[in-house]
């Protein structure tokens, strides 16, 4: 039997325990059942209580008492402390029948979703074919105010890639906190954002400004180079050749969530039922239950 499973991810602050929550509510409103697992050994507030929660076996409080390490480092030490210790995902998981969707609430720590080794392992394990053999997407999540910033813009962008590329399951990216953007900006000016390409660097505002207040824009280049350092072109041109690796890839489109409106909710909740093919296997049986009312009124 197959089990069902969306990991949401992404920087710290993006919104990921926000849309985890109101997913859950969503899914709850919908009379389907959620299962809500912490995977963050330094999250503090729940709006619902996790099912599973990676504190109940270290937090990062622990490892940075006992162990001296700092945050970052303590949280990385934690998920390897998980993967020595999968049966605590196992025991809770294995008996899960397919009508929960489980939420994997991820850390914010960037470490994790670009060259740190443990997520591909940890996802290997989840859907392990014969295994826990979970059906699971990956949902990305960039704040939408950074498109005021394109080189955060892109910088967000090349880590959604670059999970991606590592984990090698379906994967929504999503630009989160639109209600925050909304008023700010006309739907058809943020439709360029939804699909990242080199055109967003000719009208950069947080370029015009640097300009503007003449502030050094350039930390990459030499500073002895003061035309470089004062026109910000070396800065510029890693932004470039960054969206431009980006736009030649082609991989990333941007999904909206304004997590204070449950059709948003809903709309990103039908593109993870989708790329997980949730619905097939309700099918059957919701036909089965059809079929044994109809046989019911003969
Ligand atoms: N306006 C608005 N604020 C939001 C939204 N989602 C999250 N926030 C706020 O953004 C902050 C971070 O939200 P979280 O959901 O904790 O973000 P996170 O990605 O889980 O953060 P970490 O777990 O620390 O990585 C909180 O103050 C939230 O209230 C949203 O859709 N709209
Ligand atoms: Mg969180």
């Amino acid at each position: 039997m197959s089990k069902y499973g969306v990991m949401v991810m992404g920087p710290a602050g993006a919104g990921k325990s926000t849309f985890c929550a109101s997913l859950i509510t969503h899914l709850q409103l919908n009379r389907r059942s959620a299962f809500y697992v912490n995977l963050d050994p330094a999250a503090e507030h729940f709006e619902h209580q996790p099912d599973l929660d990676i504190k109940d076996l270290i937090t990062v409080e622990d490892v940075m008492d006992e162990m001296g390490m700092g945050p970052n480092g303590g949280l990385i030490y934690c998920f390897e402390f998980l993967m020595e210790n999968l049966d605590f995902l196992t025991e809770k998981l294995d008996s899960l029948t397919e009508e929960y969707l489980i939420i994997f609430d991820m850390p914010g720590q960037i470490e994790l979703y670009t060259h740190v080794p443990i997520l591909p392992r940890l996802v290997k394990f989840l859907t392990q074919p014969g295994a826990l053999d979970i059906r699971l997407c990956a949902a990305y999540l960039l704040e939408a105010t950074f498109v005021v910033d394109r080189a955060k813009y892109f910088a967000g962008t090349l880590s959604a890639m670059s999970a991606m590329i590592m984990l090698e399951v379906p994967h929504l990216n999503i630009l989160s906190k639109m209600d925050l953007v909304k008023d700010q900006m006309r739907k058809k000016d943020f439709k360029r954002f939804i699909t990242p390409d080199t055109t967003l660097l000719e009208d950069d505002p947080a370029d015009i400004l640097r300009k503007k207040a003449g502030i050094q824009v350039d930390v990459h280049s030499d500073p002895k180079d003061k035309d470089a350092l004062m026109s910000g072109s070396t800065f510029k041109r890693l932004n470039t050749a960054v969206a431009s690796l980006i736009e030649s890839f082609s991989m990333v489109n941007y999904l909206k969530l304004d997590c204070t409106d449950e059709d948003s909710v809903q709309a990103i909740l039908s593109y993870i039922d989708d790329l997980i093919q949730y619905h097939e296997a309700q099918e059957p049986r919701e036909l089965q239950d059809e079929e044994f009312e109809e046989e019911g009124e003969m």
